[in-house]
Parts: C-alpha cells; structure tokens; sequence
C-alpha cells in the first residue's frame, strides 16, 4: 500500500490568529501550496460558509469540514490550516493525533488576544461571533485554547509579530525536532533540537520570571551574548554569571558564589535560571536552580554534543567534591531544553568526539539505530569541524543521533527519574569512566573516559559469560572509528577499585555494574566476582 501524501504542516488557533496569512507565508518561504479548509470546503458546498451555517446548521457543517479535513491529511503535500473550530470536533482529534504520530506537526498558532479579536471583527462573515463579537471570542477561547494545546505538537506565540516574523518561527519550530520527555513524578517538558531553537527561551521560561540568572562560561561567549539579547528584548533582567570552565565550574565554592550573587539581587522563587554550556555548565546551573529557595525554573541551552545528547536533558544536576565525580546534587527537572545546532559551529572537534561516546552509548543500551548511524557516517563524525557543518546532510545526521539519543534517555527518566533500577541503565561504562575522570585529575574529557569504561563493561560481561568476544571487539572497533579510546593504562587497579566503590550505583561494600547481555539489553550486575572485575581491568591496558 502506498503511504498518504501528508501537509507539512496544520495550522490551528484562534479566529484571528493569522492562520491564513502567516500559513500562506510559511508556504511562500517554503516554496509550498498553501490550502486554507474554510477556503476548500465554500468550494466543495458551493456556497459561502455562513450561508451553508444559516442553511444547514453548525453540525451539518462540521460534517463537512471533519471530512475535507481528513481528506486533506492523507493526501495534501503543502501548508494546511484550519478553521478556528475544527479541532473541536472528535473525529477531527482522532486524525490530527494520528497525522502526528506519523511525523507531521500540528502548529497552535497563539496570538495576543486583543490582536486576534480586532482582526477577526475585521473580517467580518464569521457566523461563530454573532452578536456581541468579543465576548463571543473571549468565551470561545475559554473552550478551545486547552483543546488546542492538547491536539498540537507545536505552539509558536505571535504576540507583536509581523506575519514574516511568525513566519519564520512557524518554520523554525516546525523544522525542529522535539523529545516531549514526561512521567509521573516529572512535570512534562520538550527538548527541542535544531537551528534557531535558542530563539524560543522566552516561550519556555514563561511571563512569572522578572530575573533571570544566565549562568555560562567564558568559551561560549558569543552564544551567551545572543542568550542575553533575546533575554532582555523579552523584557527579563538578566543577571550575567560567567562560571569557570569545565570540571573547574562544577564545585561547591562556585555555586555558593552564586547563591550570594542570587541573595543580592533579590532573586525569588518565580525568578529563574538558565544554563548555557558543555554539560559541566548545565550541570551547575540545574543544580543552582534546583537548590535556590528549594528550587527555581530553568532552562538549559546546551551547547556541546554530549551537553544536548545527555547532560541537560535528564534532570540530574549536581558538583563534584574532592572525593569524585557528581557526589552531591539532585533530580530537579528543567522547564524545557534548548538544544540549538548553531552554537555547535564553534565547537571544537575533540570536544564534539567526546559526545559521540555517550551517542554510542545510548546505542549500545536502546536504540541499534544509532549504532548503524555511528557505523554508516564514522569518517563524516569523525572529521567534524563546526565552521562547515550547518546546512550540511551532516547536520541533518547528527540531528538525527541526537534526537534517537535524546530519546533513550527519556524513556528512562520517564520511568524513573530519581533512579531506582531503570535509569541505571544510562550510567553503561560510568562506572570506571568516572574514576579514570577523577584519576586523571579531569585532564579525561568525561566521553573519552566513559568510552573506555564501556570496553571495560564489555570485557567484565564477556568474562562472566553475558557476551561472546565478537560484541567486545565490536565495542572496540566502532568506539574506535569515532577517534574515540578504547584503552587506559595511567593508574593502578586499587586506585580504580576505591573509586569504583565510591560509585553511586554500588551499596555498601558491593560494587554493582550495568552490562549488556546483548545489544539494546541490559542487566544490572551486583557484587561480581573480584577477579572478574581485576581480569576486564587488566583487558583494557592495550
Ligand atoms: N547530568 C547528566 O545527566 C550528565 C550526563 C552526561 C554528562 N554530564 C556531565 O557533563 C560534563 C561533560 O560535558 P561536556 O562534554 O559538554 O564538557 P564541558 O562542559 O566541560 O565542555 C567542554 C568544553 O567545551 C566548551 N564548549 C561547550 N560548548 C561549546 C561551543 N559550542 N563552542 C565552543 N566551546 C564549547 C566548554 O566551555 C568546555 O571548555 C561532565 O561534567 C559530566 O559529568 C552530566
Ligand atoms: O542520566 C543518567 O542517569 C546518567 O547516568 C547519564 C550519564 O551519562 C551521566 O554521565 C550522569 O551524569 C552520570 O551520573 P552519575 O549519577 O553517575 O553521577
């Protein structure tokens, strides 16, 4: 059977709320037909709309409009937008929910109020506002606003807009990709993936915040900067708080000089954080907002691979102390993650390797698809150098990777955010990766180290029997054709073995590891047998 023929984008909102002028834009910069449904079905009935309504009634007419709307999902290759009540109807829901899941993008289309009522008393002829026409739109939108929340997967505010602003943002979102991430202990939130995904901070941070404390570093200047300007054209305060780079800005005494900094400038519980940066800056930057009056929204702009793959977008936010790596912090989720690909054109290729590590791992845990992505475009990756990469048929495949990755995740901190079983599964190869990061005084970038912690997992699983050799050396080859390491050989094994018991998975005097026991399965592994544990140890010297 062929498949449908489906829009590339369904515009819904309000009456008023430009659905037809910005859709017709959106089509026009997109080099697209645009086709308005109010427009087709006057064609179809051979009359105008209130006519048909003062002929036939309301639900004549919604008969109608469900119909052609249905037709035009499964075989309409442009811009489709809707009248402001068609989604109100069941069947109308049922093929809109359907459309999504098939990749197609629902755009609720929100305008200021007052904007969208004098433009659709403008217009005139629209039967739904007979009489008193505002308070007609104010009671309609006390009905459908929820509804249209709940049947979009897009929402693009407009207030203040021009048509080709909105334009343009329609098209930016539509062209992103989102991970809606949700559970029962997670109030639900997106990562949004794709150029120009930054521009949408004020949407996600919301109109309680007054200010907003934009935690970075120094390296990521220029994409703070930008941060910055959208902050404060919003209307927000921004506090600038430039943090030490890397490892060395995920300690104790930095986020108490924060805390101070918040205190003096009268941040309150609706104020708000956003953290911009590799994942040493998001890391900090939840954890601030997580401890701030017991917690504050916050937004992560995550601008390293491994810092959009994983770090901002699970809700562990934390420091290091000098014993190791992440020992105190807390589960605290964001409002939203904005990963936007343009800030990876200053990137620099190691650090954009070092991503790859925990790219491969996710593969490894949950998703083959990643793994044959990692083999199929190794030499593009390997080679990636940030000022060529945008607009390239390489963004669009590390968008992929982080939108499957990204995805692993969720689905485990979905299930258990605060992990108790499942989401131990993501800490594959962490647990000597982790330790080599603290052993080599963070020199190790942490995806280097939790490369060779992931050979290290291979090799204690294939001891035990979990594995054959072919999956250890296939961990080996692939890690390695990403310019990843496969082997460490710069400490002692006591050393490991009292980091390895520092590890937050182990309890008690046991040391407990993840490993596979075939590609996309996991297992946790308690108290394995300690000359198991030395054997793999000694494996991954060469
Ligand atoms: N919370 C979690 O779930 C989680 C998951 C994975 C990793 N982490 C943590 O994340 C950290 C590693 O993240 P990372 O690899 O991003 O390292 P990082 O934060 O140390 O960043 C690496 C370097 O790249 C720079 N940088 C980042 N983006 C840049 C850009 N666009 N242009 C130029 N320079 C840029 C940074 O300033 C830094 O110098 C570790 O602390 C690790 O423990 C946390
Ligand atoms: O999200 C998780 O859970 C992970 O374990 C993801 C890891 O990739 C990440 O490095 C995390 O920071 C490790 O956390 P930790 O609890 O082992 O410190």
């Amino acid at each position: 059977m062929s498949k449908a023929i489906r829009p590339r984008a369904v515009i819904i909102g309000m009456m008023g709320a430009g659905k037809t002028r910005v859709g017709k834009e959106v089509a026009h910069i997109m080099h697209l037909p645009f086709a308005d449904a109010d427009v087709e079905i006057e064609r179809e009935v051979g009359m105008k709309i209130p006519a048909y309504f003062e002929r036939y009634g309301e639900p004549a007419f919604r008969k109608v409009e469900a119909e052609l709307i249905a037709d035009y999902l499964e075989d309409f290759d442009g811009i489709f937008s809707l009248g402001g009540g068609a989604p109100m109807t069941a069947s109308t829901q049922d093929a809109l929910a359907s459309y999504i899941e098939d990749g197609g993008r629902v755009v609720y289309l929100d305008a200021d109020p007052a904007e969208a009522m004098e433009r659709a008393n403008r217009g005139g002829g629209r039967p739904m506002l007979n009489g008193d026409a505002n308070a007609r739109w104010k009671m309609l939108f006390a009905q459908r606003d929820p509804v249209f929340r709940s049947v979009a997967n897009v929402h693009v505010h407009t207030r203040g807009m021009t048509p080709q602003g909105a334009a343009r943002k329609v098209i930016d979102m539509v062209s992103q990709r989102t991970v809606h991430v949700t559970g029962t202990s997670i109030d639900p939130y997106d990562v949004a993936i794709g150029q120009g995904a930054m521009n949408h901070l004020a949407d996600v941070l919301g109109d309680k915040p007054v200010r907003v404390a934009l935690i970075h570093t120094q390296p990521v200047q220029r994409h703070s900067d930008r941060a910055r300007a959208l902050l404060r054209q919003s209307g927000y305060e921004v506090s600038d708080i430039v943090i030490p780079d890397a490892e060395s800005g995920k300690t104790s005494a930095v986020a108490n000089g924060i805390w101070e900094r918040l205190g003096e400038e009268g941040f309150t519980r609706s104020d708000a954080v956003v953290g911009l940066g590799g994942g040493a800056a998001t890391d900090l930057a939840g954890f601030v907002a997580a401890t701030w009056m017991r917690g504050v929204r916050y937004v992560n702009c995550p601008t390293s691979l491994l810092a959009m793959v994983d770090a901002s977008t699970g809700g562990k936010t934390g420091i290091n102390t000098p014993q190791g790596k992440n020992l105190v912090g807390s589960f605290y989720t964001p409002a939203g993650v904005l990963a936007d690909t343009k800030t990876l054109a200053s990137l620099p290729n190691d650090i954009f390797i070092e991503g790859l590590g925990e790219v491969a791992k996710s593969g490894f845990i949950g998703d083959p698809e990643i793994l044959s992505l990692l083999e199929a475009h190794a030499d593009e990756l390997r080679a990636f150098n940030g000022a060529d990469f945008l607009g390239t048929p390489l963004e669009n495949v590390v968008c992929e990777l982080i939108e499957r990755t990204v995805s692993v995740k969720a689905r485990h901190v979905s299930a258990d955010l605060k992990e108790k079983g499942l989401r131990e599964f993501l800490n594959y190869g962490h647990t000597l990766g982790h330790a080599i990061e603290k052993l080599e005084h963070f020199r190790w970038r942490h995806g280097n180290a939790v490369a060779v912690g992931m050979v290290y997992a291979a090799e204690l699983a294939c001891i035990l029997g979990y594995i054959d050799r072919d999956l250890v050396d296939y961990h080996r080859t692939l890690l390695a054709s990403l310019g990843l390491p496969t082997s460490w050989h710069d400490g002692s094994f006591d050393d490991v073995l009292a980091l390895m018991h520092r590890d937050k998975k182990a309890r008690g005097n046991e040391l407990r590891f993840v490993v596979l026991d075939s590609i996309g399965h996991v297992v946790h592994l308690d108290n394995p047998p300690a000359d198991a544990v030395r054997e793999a140890f000694e494996r991954i010297q060469h």
